[in-house]
């Protein structure tokens, strides 16, 4: 049995990891925090957990964080980097749903999140929690960075083509749709019911931050071919509200069975279903479970392949991941207590 604290624990993430680690066997959750909120009774907040969960929030400041064996970041970016060191220097590890950690070029994360970063001699060390890339790596690490939600779709869709030779690396595109939770819990007036309802929208086309994680996790992959990748990345806020769906587009240069090549490159991995040729999938099928599935196309004119990935943007596009990455540094079974089946309809 670990124990487990949340930093963050009133919003959209915080809340799917309580909802993830309350039916995990090998986990106590010790603490969870909240600034405006300590005091009240989590079941209070969120009646889904009642009977499962019988903690109130605690204060940040005050939460017995340097007591854990794991501590999640379910903040904003900018919360972890500041607090990693206490707390790994206290012998706990971390698994950080934040963007602090996930880039290893320190000047592109400060052009990008434009704050100086306050951890640097940390950022080496972190591992980045794509546990299909990096299972290895997660296992002995003290502070893992979880993936973007966006970043984990497409890189998924992309992981086989990157790592072969059949298709032009310098074209990819990637349309990224998602739900309105992964915006987080914030209020915003673009995120209101008469906003984000009955409407469909690209926005960041100009440039997201997600563009940089997925380009530069890619691009260090052991097993890439070594060419420099070009992508071209769009996401959409879609009236739903958890999914995500990123459709991708390959030029083709050799032609290759790439049903079978994606086939290969995840058999055996617990959380990547490929689905039969000529599937079309659906973020349903993957609503509330840590499933991501993709399909294969290649449209008979033309020579584009285009390969489609779904997955639950709070689960494996962030809590689920986190939870797996705890599975592995922890040496529990991957897919302990997060084999929850889809949510239909
Ligand atoms: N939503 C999604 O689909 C995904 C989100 N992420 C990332 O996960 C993180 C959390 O996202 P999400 O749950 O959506 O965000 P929310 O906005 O829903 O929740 C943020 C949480 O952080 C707490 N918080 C805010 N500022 C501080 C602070 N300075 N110190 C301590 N706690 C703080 C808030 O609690 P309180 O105000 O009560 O203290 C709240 O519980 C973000 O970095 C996000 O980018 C990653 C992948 C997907
Ligand atoms: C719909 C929506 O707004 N989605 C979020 C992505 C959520 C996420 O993964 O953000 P982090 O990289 O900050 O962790 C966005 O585009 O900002």
């Amino acid at each position: 049995m670990i124990k487990v604290g949340i930093v963050g624990g009133t919003g959209y993430t915080g809340v799917e990891l309580l909802r993830l680690l309350a039916q995990h066997p090998d986990v106590e959750i010790l603490t969870i925090t909240s600034r405006g909120d300590a005091g009240t009774k989590v079941a209070d907040m969120f009646p889904s957990l009642r009977g499962r969960v019988d903690i109130s929030f605690t204060d940040p400041a005050k939460a017995p964080l340097a007591q854990c064996d794991c501590v999640f970041f379910a903040t904003p970016n900018g919360v972890a980097m500041s607090q990693a060191k206490a707390i790994l220097d206290a012998g706990a590890r971390i698994v950080d749903l934040s963007a602090d950690f996930r880039l290893k070029d320190r000047a592109v994360w400060e052009k990008w999140y434009k704050v100086t970063h306050a951890a640097p001699e940390l950022i080496a060390e972190a591992v980045y929690g794509l546990p299909e890339v990096n299972r290895a790596r997660i296992k002995g690490a003290r502070l893992v960075a979880n993936p973007g939600c966006y970043a984990t779709a497409v890189q998924l869709a992309l992981l086989p083509l990157v790592e072969s030779d059949f298709v032009d690396h310098r074209s990819f595109i990637a349309d990224g749709k998602s739900g309105v939770s992964g915006a987080g819990r914030k209020a915003e007036v673009n995120l209101l019911f008469s906003e984000a309802s009955d409407n469909f929208k690209a926005y960041a086309v100009h440039g997201h931050r997600h563009h940089p994680e997925i380009v530069e996790s890619l691009q260090s992959l052991e097993n890439a071919s070594g060419r420099k990748i070009g992508l071209t990345f769009v996401p959409h806020l879609v009236p739903m509200v958890r999914g995500i769906l990123a459709t991708v587009y390959a030029r083709i240069e050799r032609e290759a069975d790439f049903q079978s090549l994606y086939e290969k490159r995840f058999a055996g991995e617990p959380f990547v279903d490929v689905l039969p040729p000529g599937s079309q999938p659906e973020t349903r099928s993957v609503r509330g479970s840590n499933q991501c599935r993709i399909a294969v196309h290649r449209p008979m004119d033309g020579d584009t392949l285009v390969v489609l990935a779904v997955e639950d943007n709070l689960v494996k596009g962030a809590a689920g991941q986190a939870v797996q990455n705890m599975n592995l540094m922890f040496g529990f079974p991957e897919s302990r207590g997060i084999d929850q089946i889809a949510v239909v309809p």
